[in-house]
């Protein structure tokens, strides 16, 4: 019997059936598509921790998906391996018209997909790639010069110019759903078989109500309040659609707007300054003396500052995986600032424990407190961590929710003196760019 040919649609941070543009251009043209995930052992090996939550967040989705195909006769195809020798296997077994995925900005997966192409067009199989996680991408908005932005205001202002119900509208993926493969089930693997254990992860839902998005901008600062919309690891993963929330922020907060402008932006800046990923957006940055002091980053890690809002975020985000995005800005700049330790440090711990780790979106956050940033907060302005408490925790629920032992004997001494650290940090960051500025 002749083998039929049909195309792939590879799935990667769009984890859904709907409103998803690769697989909608996919199952358009009326090539069978096989739906495709690849556990991806480059990245599943580099996790230390066995028990991870986005593991098993990512495990959720993929059985969920794979539910979903049943119901429309067909199935989803996992393997657990390196893209590159998966593809090589697939194109062994069956007949390829095309692969089809969504952009992916990145470092390590642009490598990655790069390899991939290189390697389908070599056996005549087009690779078709799509814009799917953001509403705008690479140098869709820039300056009027044609270079990229690196100041937010400005870049919000053209991202909002430029917008128009073109680029929100969802792509009507369920109008082609006959064109998947139809096949019987296979079975997934399991957590076990990826070599990873359960967690205590507990899903957020996948939506929010539209009251809680319509007091965004009154409540979104307070930790104690259920006042943010807590999607953050369904955008990471495209289990909802990034066009879908703009329209719902369009029609309710202008606030709310903002924060997806600001997942944009730093896309669009790691896409255009890979650096980032490793080193500071602005190089005299580089010169800032680190004192890095290990039983100090521990302490912080732990939630045992003696800073109550910082020890209250730590824990949060240790027990739960999620930090409120108030108290990530505190913990990251008394990390930086008042411990003067490198930010890096900070931001790896943040990329082994949040559920809605994003490279852009933590690497801009870390540098944004760290001073480094593009359109950062500047080295001067130090959070005192108490004042921000008394503003945003006035009661204290949030506080007294995470760290308990708050205002008994039992709980941690200072570890810096508010006062002696924050002019530490000024002289350590003035003398540091000033030697940079000598230097150059
Ligand atoms: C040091 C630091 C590290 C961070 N690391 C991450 C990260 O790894 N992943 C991540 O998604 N966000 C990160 N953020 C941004 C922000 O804290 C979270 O997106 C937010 O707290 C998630 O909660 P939410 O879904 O309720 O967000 P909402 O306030 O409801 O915002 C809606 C969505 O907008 C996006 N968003 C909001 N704020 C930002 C922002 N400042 N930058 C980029 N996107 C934003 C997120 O996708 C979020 O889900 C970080 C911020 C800081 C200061």
């Amino acid at each position: 019997m002749d083998t039929p040919i049909v195309s792939i649609f590879w799935f990667r941070r769009d984890l859904r059936l709907t409103d998803n543009a690769g697989l909608y251009h996919a199952l358009k043209v009326g090539i069978p598509v096989i739906p495709l995930f690849i556990y991806d052992s480059d990245i599943l090996e580099q996790l230390s921790d066995r028990e991870d939550r986005r593991v098993q967040f990512i495990h959720q989705a993929i059985e969920s998906l794979a539910e979903s195909l049943q119901l429309l006769g067909s199935y989803l195809l996992v393997k657990h391996g390196k893209p590159l020798e998966i593809f090589s296997q697939l194109i062994q077994e069956k007949k390829i018209a095309a692969v089809y995925t969504n952009h992916d900005y990145e470092p390590y997966a642009q490598q990655r997909d790069a390899a991939v192409e290189h390697y389908l067009n070599k056996h005549a199989i087009p690779f078709h790639t799509y814009k799917d996680q953001v509403i705008f991408e690479k140098s869709e908005i820039t300056k009027p010069d044609g270079k990229p932005y690196t100041v937010f205001t400005p870049y919000k202002k053209r991202w909002l110019n430029t917008v128009n119900s073109f680029y929100v509208k969802s792509y009507p993926t369920e109008k082609y759903t006959s064109q998947f493969v139809t096949m019987p089930p296979e079975p997934l693997p399991t957590l076990k078989d990826l070599g990873f254990r359960e967690t205590d992860l507990r899903t957020p839902g996948k939506s929010v109500t539209e009251k809680i998005i319509a007091h965004y901008d009154k409540t979104r600062d307070y930790p104690a309040l259920a006042g943010t919309s807590r999607l953050s690891v369904h955008l990471r993963f495209g289990t909802i659609s990034i066009r879908q929330t703009v329209q719902l922020a369009q029609k309710l907060n202008v606030t709310w707007l903002n924060e997806l402008i600001w997942r944009d932006f730093y896309h669009m800046i790691l896409y255009h300054f890979p650096h980032v990923e490793s080193g500071a957006f602005k190089p005299a940055y580089d010169y800032i003396p680190w004192q890095n002091n290990e039983n100090h980053f521990a302490h912080w890690c732990a939630g045992n500052t003696g800073y109550p809002l910082v020890d209250a975020g730590m824990r949060e985000l240790n027990v739960t995986g999620f930090m409120h995005n108030r108290v990530r800005m505190v913990v990251a700049s008394f990390l930086c600032k008042h411990l003067l330790i490198d930010w890096r440090w900070g931001e790896a711990y943040f990329a082994a424990k949040l559920l809605d780790y994003d490279l852009a979106a933590n690497n801009g956050g870390w540098q944004w407190a760290a001073g480094s940033g593009c359109d950062a907060a500047p080295y001067f302005r130090v959070f005192s961590p108490l004042a921000q408490l008394q503003k945003f925790d006035k009661q204290y629920l949030y506080v007294k929710k995470w760290v308990p032992e708050w205002e008994s004997s039992n709980y941690s001494k200072p570890l810096v003196d508010h006062e002696f650290a924050r002019k530490r940090a000024i002289n350590t960051y003035k003398a540091a760019l000033t030697e940079y500025k000598n230097n150059k």
